[in-house]
């Protein structure tokens, strides 16, 4: 499968090198703002190919998106230290006003895959410009805060990540909700796994894990400026699940019904496949729980809404 990437800074590039090394597209087309940056990432992305799957990569414009499966949006501003992901929308909206008419006219059959923050919004600004169905418009939404919660989750148990089943739901940000009571390991509810293993899922415990999860991000950035490792393995993953229709659930962002609320992009774990979003599925949660992802819907709603396009 052809995908795109547009904006290749640290995000984009990062998600390039993911796909190269783990099969996820048979070409890669890569457009920035800065021509210059552009072609400079896809010389040293194509360095890493023979060291992983086969793979054509390449510097280009948007009408070299024709024939995209996907196209990744990386493009715009990222965090200071000390800024909120919100903090970066109206800059970012006026950047995704200018690219997706123009990615829509070369590549209108591709599923957009979006990585700019604040990414909920943004999923939901590319939803109402390009005017696609909200299945074929993906917010990479809590994909990251999951791994980051299943990381260390594992780290507690003493058990692989790949062994947690946990979710991050609602927004990608500061109002996320870890659904602590859904979570399993292995073929177990999370509590019993733990007291089995001796490591009690206690109140210091998860205050530990939460702001672990929470604060990842600012942490990064105070001590090295951005984030995009742990994002680009990520949106490598999206693109593997739609490329060979895996029906992968992954915890992604798209715009739909919230009961009591209206449309809002926001996280939920998603069945993911060849035309992008299957089936949403909403873990049992607690009142807690619940009432803390209302919350997180409602902002995003309100958000979104103070956005005329
Ligand atoms: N969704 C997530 O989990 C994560 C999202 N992000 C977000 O990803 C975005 C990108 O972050 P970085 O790559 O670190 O930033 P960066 O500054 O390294 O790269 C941004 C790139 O966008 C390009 N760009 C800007 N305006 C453009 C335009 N109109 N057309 C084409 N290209 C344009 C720039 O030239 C630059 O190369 C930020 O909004 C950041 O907050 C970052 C980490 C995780
Ligand atoms: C920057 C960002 O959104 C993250 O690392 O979670």
């Amino acid at each position: 499968m052809k995908v795109g990437i547009v904006g290749t800074g640290m995000v984009g590039s990062a998600a390039g090198f993911a796909v190269a090394l783990t099969g996820a597209a048979s070409e890669l087309v890569l457009i920035d703002h800065n021509p210059a940056r552009a072609l400079a990432e896809a010389e040293d992305i194509a360095h890493a190919v023979p060291f992983g799957r086969p793979l054509v990569v390449r510097a280009g414009g948007y009408a070299d998106l024709a024939g995209a499966g996907v196209v990744i949006l990386a493009a715009g501003v990222n965090q200071s230290p000390g800024e909120t992901r919100l903090d970066l929308l109206a800059r970012n909206a006026a950047v995704f006003q200018q690219i997706v008419p123009q990615v829509m006219q070369a590549a209108p059959e591709a599923i957009l895959l979006i990585a700019t923050n604040p990414v909920d919004i943004m999923t939901d600004i590319t939803t109402r410009i390009s005017g696609l169905p909200p299945g074929r418009v993906i917010g990479s939404g809590t994909i990251l805060d999951t791994a980051r919660f299943r990381s260390l989750l594992g780290r507690h148990l003493g058990i692989s990540p790949q062994s947690v089943h946990a979710y991050v739901l609602g927004e990608h940000g500061d109002s996320e909700v870890l659904a602590w009571s859904a979570a399993r390991a292995g073929t177990l509810p999370l509590r019993d796994f733990a007291a089995q293993v001796g490591a009690p899922i206690t109140d210091a415990v998860m205050a530990e894990i939460d702001q672990g999860t929470r604060r990842a991000a600012y942490r990064i950035i105070e001590g090295k400026g951005a984030t995009w490792y742990g994002i680009g393995a990520g949106l490598a993953r999206i693109v593997r699940a739609i490329a060979g229709d895996e029906r992968a659930v992954l915890s992604v962002s798209m715009r739909a019904n919230f009961p009591g609320l209206g449309d809002v992009a926001l996280s939920v774990p998603r069945v993911l496949g060849r035309d992008g979003v299957m089936a949403d599925l909403m873990p049992d949660l607690n009142a807690g729980e619940t009432e803390a992802l209302a919350a997180s819907a409602r902002l995003l709603w309100e958000t979104a809404g103070q956005i005329r396009l």
